[in-house]
C-alpha cells in the first residue's frame, strides 16, 4: 500500500501504508518508549494525535490483547521506521487505523523537537499518491482545528458508572469486607490504572467525565481519583466544576489529564509545552525525598509554575526541564474542619507502558484513603 505523511509546514514524506486504508488528521507527536506499542495505541489520551515511535522497530513481539490499556486503538495513526510483524498491521487494520512505515522517524521527531508538535495528515491507499493531490491535502491541514478547540474527552470517557471489585490476591492491610472505595473520574482511562487500584483491594467506581459532585459524594467514596486523557485540559469545565466542589470534602488525586484539571478547580493555570513528554524514561524528582524515578509520561500540557494556588506545592518536578510533574496540600480543611489532603501527579505511576518505579504510589493512595476514613 502506499502511504504520505504531510505535515503543517508542508514537508511532505512518502513511505508504505499499512493498517486500514485511511486519510487522518491530528496533532504529530513521537514517544521515545523502545518497547509498549499496543499500550500506547490503545491509551485514550492519545486521541487526536498522530504517533510516531523513535524506537525504529515496531511490532517485535506481536499484539496480546492483555496489553490493551482500552477497548480501541485511539490514536488516529501510526508513523514508524520498520514494521516487524503482521500482528500489528492486522491490529491496526482491525480497527480502522492506517499507518506508514518505512520513513525517517528520527528526522520527523528532530523537526518536531524544532518547531514543536505539528498538525499533520497521514493517508493510506491502494492508489498512488499523484503530486497532484498534495496542494489539497496541504489545505486540509489548514482547515484543521488546533488540539486546544477539540473537545476529546466525551468522546473516551465512559458514559455509564462500571463498578469493579477489588481483587484479593495482593490484600494487604485490609479485608474485602471494608475494601477502599475509589470513585474514578474517568476522563479516557487506562485500565492498568484501575488494575493499579484493584489489585489493592480496592473497589473502583468508575463513572463518566460529567457526574455531578452530588452524585459522587452520595456513592459514599473513600477518596477520588481524576483520570489521565485526552486534549487541552482547560475544556473540561464540567469535569473542573465538580472537582472544585469535592476538595475539602474527601481525599482527591490525581493522574496526567487529573493533575491538569486539579489544578484548573484551584485556581492555577495550565500551559502547552512545545512538544510534551512522551516515553519511559522521564526523570522526576520528589521534592519531599529528594529521590528521583524514571517515570512513564504522556503528556502535551502542564501546570504553569507561576500559577500555583496559595498553600499549595509542587510535590515533583521534571529534571530534563525543571517542568511541575506534581502539586500537594497535604491538609485542605472543610466547613467541619476535618482536614483532607490533595494531591496528583503529571506522571504515569500505573505505567503502561514504562517503569514501575512510582507504582508505589497507588500504596500512597490507599494508605491515606484509610487514614482519612470516616
Ligand atoms: N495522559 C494524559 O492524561 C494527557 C493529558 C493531556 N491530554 C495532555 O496532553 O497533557
Amino acid at each position: 500500500m502506499y502511504a504520505v505523511l504531510i505535515l503543517e509546514d508542508g514537508t511532505v514524506i512518502r513511505g508504505k501504508g499499512f493498517g486500514a486504508e485511511s486519510e487522518v488528521l491530528g496533532e504529530l507527536v513521537f514517544n521515545t518508549s523502545m518497547t509498549g506499542y499496543v499500550e500506547v495505541l490503545t491509551d485514550p489520551s492519545y486521541k487526536g494525535q498522530i504517533v510516531t515511535m523513535t524506537y525504529p522497530l515496531e511490532g517485535n513481539y506481536g499484539v496480546e490483547k492483555e496489553w490493551y490499556e482500552s477497548e480501541a486503538i485511539h490514536s488516529e495513526g501510526f508513523v514508524i521506521k520498520d514494521l516487524t510483524s503482521n500482528e500489528l498491521d492486522d491490529f491496526l487494520k482491525e480497527h480502522s487505523i492506517p499507518g506508514i512505515y518505512g520513513v525517517d522517524t528520527r528526522y520527523i521527531t528532530k523537526k518536531i523537537r524544532s518547531k514543536g508538535v505539528l498538525k499533520s495528515l497521514l493517508k493510506s491507499s491502494k492508489h498512488e499518491i499523484k503530486e497532484e493531490e498534495i496542494a489539497n491535502l496541504v489545505k486540509k491541514i489548514s482547515e484543521y482545528q488546533d488540539i486546544s478547540e477539540i473537545e476529546l474527552v466525551s468522546k473516551v470517557s465512559t458514559t455509564k458508572k462500571i463498578v469493579h471489585n477489588p481483587k484479593n490476591e495482593n490484600n494487604t492491610n485490609n479485608n474485602n469486607k471494608d475494601a477502599i472505595k475509589c470513585v474514578l473520574i474517568d476522563c479516557g482511562v487506562k485500565s492498568s490504572i484501575i488494575d493499579c487500584l484493584t489489585e489493592r483491594n480496592c473497589e473502583v467506581i468508575q463513572v463518566p467525565y460529567n457526574t455531578t459532585a452530588k452524585e459522587i459524594l452520595d456513592e459514599k467514596p473513600d477518596f477520588v481519583l481524576i483520570s489521565n486523557g485526552p486534549g487541552d485540559p482547560e475544556l473540561v469545565t464540567e469535569t473542573i466544576a465538580t472537582i472544585k466542589q469535592l476538595i475539602g470534602k474527601l481525599p482527591v488525586t490525581g493522574i496526567c489529564m487529573g493533575n491538569q484539571l486539579l489544578t484548573l478547580a484551584l485556581g492555577g493555570k495550565t500551559y502547552k509545552l512545545k512538544f510534551g513528554h512522551r516515553g519511559g524514561n522521564q526523570p522526576v524528582k520528589d521534592l519531599e525525598t529528594g529521590k528521583v524515578y524514571m517515570t512513564s509520561q504522556n503528556h502535551g500540557f502542564a501546570t504553569d509554575y507561576e500559577s500555583i494556588p496559595e498553600g499549595y506545592e509542587i510535590a515533583n518536578i521534571n529534571l530534563n526541564d525543571d517542568t511541575v510533574e506534581g502539586i500537594h496540600k497535604l491538609v485542605v480543611e472543610n466547613e467541619n474542619s476535618t482536614k483532607m489532603p490533595v494531591w496528583s501527579v503529571q506522571y504515569h505511576p500505573e505505567a503502561g507502558p514504562g517503569p514501575h518505579d512510582a507504582r508505589f504510589l497507588f500504596d500512597k493512595m490507599i494508605e491515606m484513603a484509610l487514614k482519612y476514613k470516616n
